[in-house]
């Protein structure tokens, strides 16, 4: 217990219970409180790791940037399907992470993204959306699965050439296994790797108490989807038909037939399309929930991008990126929609390398950096009235001109390991955003109060609670 003892002039936090800590914070409220009583930089405990909790933006800003917090925590590894468990983005680290980092930004950027011509692709996805809300016919629905298989094809396109029918039902098997992962999910579930002792336990026990076989059930569907994606691919390789990123990355396994040093590996691929999979398409779909939610407690926002619309694009055709610069209040509504709900409430974990200080504070080599995503965007510091709705806050003083924002914003994280998908999610948001927008006035059922907002956390991501919400068409 003695050797175990917080070292010296760490941040403030609570009272550490030895070894096993409180359990792992993934909730605004908490964090919140934690800010409240402690100030802008917290130490608290999860089983055998101290976290540090960032609350400030520009102390956040500065820490992200630093090569020191570069790294995820060692724990993310169990998580991967890479039989090394080296490779891929989200949870790599060193080497391997820069070499797979690097060729997913080069691939991603060569197949469009941040350029008009990936604009095609997601306009038809923009169009099957529309075409799939029509098919209600203007009754109450719950927010579709359209928008969740938008955001995979988008992706899924740039991976593996592969589009699905927005009501495939290849799609539903697909996501079966993530959305019962995500609506089981409780912090108590990653608590073996928070407390490694309680690893030890018979695999009935942490069944029984961690829900284990949950988290078991999702890596093993997700490593048997990726497999057969990965298998058919390299069955169809054609050198002469480089089709996507998968086709590249095969490509850089069979340049590297004999060298042992080589990076590119099937078990590193299989992280990589894990890891786009997981973070390029519920993040979007997730976000979308988000947008038809606040078009309709918000109408007179619908009401005045439509006039935007209407101005500057005919009803026939779709809006297009070309037409940013006279719809302002489209890009200010998808920003202040990222600001206001924080849908990843915290960001995804760093650890640090040595030991370091954050403000004068003492870091020990090995600690979790948390950056509350949450608090950031809604610290009075760098938003007025944080907690009110207001996308103007993205406009200039005439209304007229979108402003991104100088601080404050934290939606995709900073520094080293920020989103790399963040072009290519902000090209889908304003897209399918302006889709629904012209094409339908979405509203609550009548007489339905919709104010309250009823958030969920599904394994740190806000995302708001189901609800029927009516999507009638314009024409
Ligand atoms: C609304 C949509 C999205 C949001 C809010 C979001 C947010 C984030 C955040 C907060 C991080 C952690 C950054 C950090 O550690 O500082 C991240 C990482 C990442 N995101 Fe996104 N993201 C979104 C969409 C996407 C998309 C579409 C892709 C697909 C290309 C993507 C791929 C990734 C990857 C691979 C990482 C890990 C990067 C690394 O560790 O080097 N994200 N994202």
């Amino acid at each position: 217990v003695l050797r175990d003892r917080r070292p010296r002039n760490c941040p403030p936090g609570p009272f550490e219970i030895p070894f096993f800590g409180g359990l792992p914070i993934i909730d605004e409220g908490p964090a919140e409180d934690l800010k409240k009583k402690y100030g802008d930089v917290v130490m608290y405990r999860t089983g055998s790791f101290r976290n540090v909790f960032l609350f400030d933006y520009n102390t956040a800003k500065e820490a992200m940037a630093r090569l020191e917090f570069a790294d995820r925590p060692i724990f993310f590894s169990t998580f991967s399907i890479d039989d090394k468990k080296l490779g891929g983005l989200l949870g790599s680290n060193g080497v391997h992470w820069q070499h797979d980092r690097r060729f997913v930004l080069r691939n991603l950027r060569k197949l469009g993204m941040g350029k008009s011509y990936l604009e095609e692709a997601i306009n038809i996805e923009a169009k099957a959306l529309v075409e799939d809300l029509k098919k209600y016919g203007g009754e109450a629905i719950n927010y579709p699965d359209s928008f969740r298989t938008v955001a995979l094809n988008i992706i899924w396109q740039m991976v593996a050439s592969t589009r699905f029918d927005l009501r495939s039902t290849e799609v539903e098997a697909i996501y079966k296994v993530s959305k019962e992962f995500q609506t089981k999910f409780t912090p108590i579930m990653f608590l073996p790797s928070f407390v490694p002792v309680l690893d030890y336990l018979p695999k009935c026990v942490k069944n029984y108490l961690f829900n284990e076989h949950i988290v078991d059930e999702f890596f093993d569907e997700m490593k048997a989807i990726v497999k057969a994606t990965i298998d058919q691919h390299l069955k169809d390789y054609d050198p002469d038909n480089i089709r996507d990123l998968m086709d590249e990355y095969i490509k850089g396994i069979k340049d590297g037939e004999g060298d042992d040093e080589t990076f590119f590996r099937k078990g590193a691929l299989g992280q990589i399309i894990n890891d786009l999979f997981q973070a390029g398409s519920d993040t979007v779909n997730f976000q979308l929930k988000w947008v038809a939610y606040l078009l309709a407690r918000y109408p007179e926002y619908a009401t005045r991008m439509q006039q935007q619309i209407d101005a500057v694009v005919p009803r026939d055709r779709m809006v297009s990126l070309d037409d940013k610069p006279g719809l302002p209040l489209i890009e200010a509504f998808v920003m202040e929609t990222m600001r206001y709900s924080s849908m990843i409430t915290m960001n995804v974990q760093r650890s640090a390398t040595r030991d370091t200080t954050i403000n004068g504070y003492f870091i020990p080599k090995d600690t979790i950096i948390i950056v509350s995503n949450y608090s950031v965007h809604h610290d009075p510091r760098y938003w007025e009235e944080p907690d009110k709705f207001y996308p103007e806050r993205f406009l200039d003083e005439n209304g007229t001109k979108f402003t991104a924002p100088k601080q404050g914003f934290f939606a995709f994280g900073s520094g080293r390991r920020h989103c790399v998908g963040e072009l290519l999610a902000r090209m889908e948001l304003f897209l399918f955003t302006a889709a629904i927008v012209q094409h339908f006035d979405v509203r609550p059922p009548h007489g339905v109060d919709i104010a309250e907002e009823g958030v969920r956390n599904y394994a740190g991501l806000r995302v708001p609670a189901d609800r029927k919400l009516v999507y009638k068409p314009r024409d």
